[in-house]
């Protein structure tokens, strides 16, 4: 979310116009203005609070996704059919969604039906390079992230401000 933030106000500042969609059906909230939200179709505690369900968080936030991509027409139509935009789609944390799941990639799929170019921005917190087992860990699953979504893919590291002098001398190793 802090990412779509950043990037729609540069956007705003070189005067492009770049829109954005939220996809986190557990989103509380986020600091820009959205063409369409995943929780007017699902919310997570709609999954969570039913009686036959009874998911878990994590169930039921595979559960919404499904959903989505079960229910295509809603998204289409929130996007409308002006090719010239360019969309962020905000989307879930949980990473199973990306390395083993193929629920993302469904959505991929589906945004490649409607003609859309689409690229993966893959946020990896930069507390993750500086340990051996959480780079291995941060680089594998980055890696089965791009194996299973098979897209142009683009690997971020946030919160680099958050680290010590020691640990960006171990970064820049
Ligand atoms: N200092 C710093 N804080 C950051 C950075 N990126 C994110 N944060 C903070 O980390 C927290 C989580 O960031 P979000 O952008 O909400 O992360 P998210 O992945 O959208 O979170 P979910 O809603 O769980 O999917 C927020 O408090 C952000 O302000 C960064 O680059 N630097």
């Amino acid at each position: 979310s802090t990412y779509c933030k950043t990037i729609i106000e540069h956007a705003t500042a070189v005067q492009r116009s770049i829109l954005a969609v939220n996809l986190d059906p557990a989103a509380e909230h986020f600091d820009y203005e959205v063409m369409a939200d995943i929780r007017e179709l699902i919310h997570l505690d709609d999954a969570m609070e039913d009686e036959e369900l009874r998911f878990g968080p994590n169930g039921g936030l595979v559960f919404c996704m499904e959903y989505l991509v079960e229910n295509s027409e809603w998204l289409k139509e929130q996007l409308g059919e002006d090719s010239d935009d360019y969309i962020l789609f905000d989307c879930p944390g949980q990473i199973e969604l990306y390395t083993h799941m193929n629920v993302m990639r469904r959505l991929v799929n589906m945004l490649h039906s409607m003609d859309f170019q689409v690229c993966a921005v893959f946020l990896l917190d930069s507390q993750f390079m500086i340990d051996a087992s959480k780079f291995f860990s941060g680089v594998m699953t980055a890696l089965a992230t791009m194996v299973n979504l098979e897209i142009p893919h683009i690997n971020v590291l946030s919160k680099v401000d958050l680290l010590d002098r020691q640990s960006l001398k171990q970064l820049s190793r």
